[in-house]
């Protein structure tokens, strides 16, 4: 934006401290729930690391909005976190300064406005004027005049024209060009298309996927409840890979408020992951099948699937948690299951060895379930895949020691960056000594598995998560 279509330079208030109002009598409260909720938790992601998921159902709850305003507010909350390099190129187009240069909280309302006129079908006028009025009230009267003017110059073109002069030529840099269009950064786009080995349409079908709203997936604890009797009490649809699963489109409301999940029947689990635990109880194993262990549990999904699975062979598994709080969640998700949870570093846990089945659900980048954390593809870094890769590592000959002579180790990741799948495995696999077994053969009915011996689901082929899920067998 030019200058002279700025208003009178505002003073800037504090970073992270709404300035006071400078005029005007004081608005009721909350005009408008459902885009208060989302400019506050754009906020909350920025200031305090928030995680979307966690911050806006417990906003929304809080501040009792349901219906058609807890439908919006999370369809832009998501939306704009999860375009936010996309917005902030489109935003930066629009200045006469960096980016870097605008207030914060001014920031996270032009974002949101953008986000609106680009992404949504809300008349431009109500996505302007709302956002306005928004930050008018957390910065001061001073900068409506600045986020009016440059929302304006946002909505005079349509996303596909801004992607027009903005994104790099897909000639010469396809990576960047698919990066911007679907709002990812470039090395996430690039780790992406060397896990696929394409630069073409799958790479693009991929990264669609992952800049779309996802299903919801239930998983059917087995023993309680059927799949079907799921989907039809949800209104859901039986999945077509996990005999557990259920999808539930998105934007279907809280899935917490599920009468099924209320009464722990069910629970929410990526079909994906169902897929790997079921996976990991399923390899042939000769000799005892007793002693099965989860070595990084928490939250406990998986542990709550393998315990319900246990109950039927009579199996008992322990589960191992570093962080203590998310030990509890453990706890709370296997309670009744025949699971002992044992707070520990999984790496020198003590734990006796021996086990048939060892499964390591490994700390990751989580660049596989980017769609379901919309703000993680702008947190993580590069940097973070080393760091990740050195414990998993560690973690697997952790469990590879404690894994019994002809025993099954599955190491699974939310990942499908190249260094933490296949590279990571495959190196530590050959210097344990271990043998690699046919992962496909544990996905009955889901195709397109490639060459193996490997498992990699992605959204685009699958509807899931792009889990990983490599079957290690130590030798007698
Ligand atoms: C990908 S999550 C596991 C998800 C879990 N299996 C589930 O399905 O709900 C990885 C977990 O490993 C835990 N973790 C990280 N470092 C660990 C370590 N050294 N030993 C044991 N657990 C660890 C993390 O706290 C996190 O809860």
């Amino acid at each position: 934006m030019s200058d002279d279509r700025r208003e009178r330079k505002p003073s800037r208030p504090q970073r992270g401290r709404p300035a006071p109002r400078k005029e005007g009598p004081r608005r009721p409260p909350v005009q408008d729930p459902a885009r208060r909720v989302a400019l506050d938790v754009l906020r909350a992601i920025r200031e305090r690391d928030a995680y979307a998921n966690l911050a806006l159902p417990e906003m929304l709850r809080n501040r009792r909005i349901s219906g058609r305003d807890a439908a919006l507010a999370t369809e832009l909350t998501y939306g704009a976190a999860r375009a936010v390099g996309l917005l902030d190129a489109v935003i930066g187009a629009c200045l006469d300064r960096p980016l870097s240069k605008v207030d914060p909280i001014v920031l996270d309302g032009l974002r949101l406005g953008a986000y609106q006129l680009l992404r949504t079908r809300i008349p431009q006028h109500a996505a302007v004027a709302s956002t306005v009025d928004l930050v008018r009230e957390d910065a001061g009267t001073h900068v409506a005049g600045f986020v009016n003017a440059v929302l304006r110059t946002v909505s005079e073109k349509d996303e596909a024209a801004w992607l027009e002069q903005l994104a790099p030529d897909r000639e010469s840099d396809v990576i960047g060009h698919l990066a911007l269009r679907t709002a990812h950064p470039r090395w996430i786009a690039r780790s992406f298309a060397e896990a696929l080995g394409d630069k073409g349409p799958e790479l693009e079908a991929a990264l669609a996927a992952d800049d779309a709203r996802p299903e919801v997936h239930l998983v059917a604890r087995p023993g309680e409840i059927s799949a079907d009797e799921l989907a039809a009490i949800t209104g859901g649809d039986v999945a077509p890979y996990s005999p557990y699963g259920v999808r539930l489109e998105s934007g279907a409301g809280d899935p917490g408020d599920l009468e099924p999940i209320r009464e722990r029947l069910a629970a929410v689990q990526d079909e994906g992951s169902q897929l790997c635990a079921v996976a990991a109880t399923k390899a042939p194993l000769t000799g005892s099948d007793e002693r099965w262990l989860d070595l990084c549990a928490g939250p406990g999904g998986k542990a709550a699937l393998l315990g319900a699975l246990a109950v039927s062979t009579g199996a008992h598994v322990d589960a191992v948690e570093k962080a203590p709080h998310r030990a509890k969640l453990v706890e709370k998700a296997t309670d009744g299951l025949p699971v002992t949870v044992h707070v520990a570093d999984g790496r020198e846990s003590e734990l006796e060895g021996g086990y048939d089945r060892v499964l390591v659900d490994a700390p990751c980048s989580g660049l596989g379930s980017l769609r379901r954390r919309p703000e993680a593809r702008w947190r993580r870094q590069p940097s973070d895949v080393a760091d990740l890769t050195k414990l998993q590592g560690e973690l697997v000959r952790a469990a590879f020691a404690l894994t019994r002579p002809g025993g099954i180790l599955t190491y699974v990741v939310c990942s499908p960056h190249l260094a933490e799948t296949e590279g990571l495995i495959g190196e530590t696999a050959r210097k344990l000594g271990a043998e690699v077994l046919d992962a496909r053969e544990l996905f009955p009915g889901v195709p397109q598995l490639g060459d193996g011996p490997y498992v990699q689901l992605w959204p685009h082929r699958h509807g899931t998560d792009a889990m990983f899920c490599a079957v290690l067998r130590k030798p007698v």
